[in-house]
């Protein structure tokens, strides 16, 4: 029987669509416990950003961009991971002793965590940690409602954190949480930022317990192991939450040809690329009018911008109608100056973003 204290911890932190999951991740990165740690982002969509924004990139950082975990790469997934170990066994990264993965906001967690939790040659040397769900205050009740992937997330956690709780207001709250505990009644659930957040208590403490969760949860796990994903959905007793639909099946032959495209028919991800510098004032505008008028079917945006006069990148983002406000960046992290927005849209055309900001930006 395998020792499981020898085996590595990996950590899934996964939360819908600007969820806070980077930043989250951020903020546990600099904490001393979690030093020796790798980490390996996921992202939907041919821009990857996260790397990026996460202001670290070392040889123990690993991008898996153009597809999502859950259904089109999922074998990288475990190429990925098998990779990272035997550069370490042969010393050509810096030792690590946890694996954090950051999976696109659309992943569905299931197939993420059966795949180091089966993988005949991966559960030779990594067990499954914690896994943490962020869930946005603003944007969360409406996520859960429309977005099964975002219900699921929450379900399997053993740790929440409801981000954003600065931007919400109180009645926001009242219905977000007893919809979070109507998926996951008992996991610890912390606000961020109100709350401090302890990295020992979020990754390190505990391993994943299936027998532990929710019922329903159960039940998605076992599913998932045995490889028996239902197209008409699984209705459960008693959380009132009514019939999910199964991810996988056809949502992996949708997902299999072009790669952006995943989940449902509808949504897919595009990016704009600009090389010359950004006017701020008319970018601004333009964002804060797209998102006011389009909110509903823009899942999120988000950039890595050139403005004019700013030596160091400015950060954009966006969730549906909520626009944050630009982070300057302590620096470029590469040769490349051109700005990258990449959008992750619900039923949106992409012609109608460009027309939208060549009337504002001519390129
Ligand atoms: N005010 C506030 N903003 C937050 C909080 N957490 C995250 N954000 C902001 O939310 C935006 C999205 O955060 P990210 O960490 O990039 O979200 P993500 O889940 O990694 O996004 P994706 O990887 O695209 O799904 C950023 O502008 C963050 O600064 C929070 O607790 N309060």
């Amino acid at each position: 029987m395998t020792d499981t204290s020898a085996l590595t911890p990996v950590n899934l932190i996964t939360g819908f669509l600007g969820s806070g999951k980077t930043t989250l991740l951020q903020r546990l990165l600099r904490d001393p416990a979690l030093a020796d740690t790798a980490v390996l982002i996921n992202e939907f969509g041919d821009v990857g950003l996260d790397h990026h924004l996460l202001e670290r990139i070392d040889e123990t950082m690993v991008l898996l961009q153009s597809g999502c975990l859950c259904c089109t790469i999922r074998g990288e997934l475990s190429s990925a991971i098998k990779n990272l170990h035997s550069k370490r066994e042969g010393g050509r990264i810096p030792f690590f002793r946890r694996l954090a993965i950051e999976s696109t906001g659309l992943a569905d967690p299931f197939p993420i965590l059966s795949t180091v939790h089966a993988d005949p040659v991966l559960k030779h040397h990594f067990r499954l940690g914690n896994v943490i769900a962020t869930v946005d205050a603003v944007n969360g009740e409406a996520q859960i409602a429309r977005q099964q992937e975002s219900a699921r997330q929450i379900a399997i956690a053993d740790r929440l954190v409801v981000t954003k709780t600065d931007l919400a207001d109180a009645d926001m709250l009242e219905r977000l949480i007893p919809r979070i505990r109507q998926l996951n009644p008992s996991a610890p659930l912390w606000h961020a930022p109100r709350d401090p957040l302890d990295a020992e208590h979020l990754l390190s403490q505990g391993v994943f317990e299936l027998s532990e969760r929710s019922e329903m949860a159960q039940h998605w796990f076992a599913s998932e192991l045995k490889g028996r994903w239902q197209q008409d959905g699984f209705t459960h007793g008693s959380s009132g939450l009514g019939p999910i639909k199964s991810l996988r099946g056809a949502d992996d032959q949708r997902a299999s040809g072009s790669g952006l495209t995943c989940h449902a028919d509808n949504i897919h991800a595009f990016s704009l690329v600009f090389d010359k510098p950004l006017d701020w004032t008319t970018f601004g505008i333009w964002l804060t009018m797209l998102l006011n008028r389009h909110g509903n079917s823009i899942l999120r945006v988000k950039g890595i911008l050139n403005v004019e006069g700013s030596p160091t990148p400015v950060a954009v983002h966006g969730v549906q109608h909520l626009v944050h406000p630009p982070v300057h960046m302590a620096a470029w992290s590469d040769e490349d100056r051109r700005s990258r927005i990449v959008f992750i849209v619900d039923g949106l055309d992409r012609a109608l973003v460009e027309r939208s900001l060549a009337a504002f930006l001519p390129r």
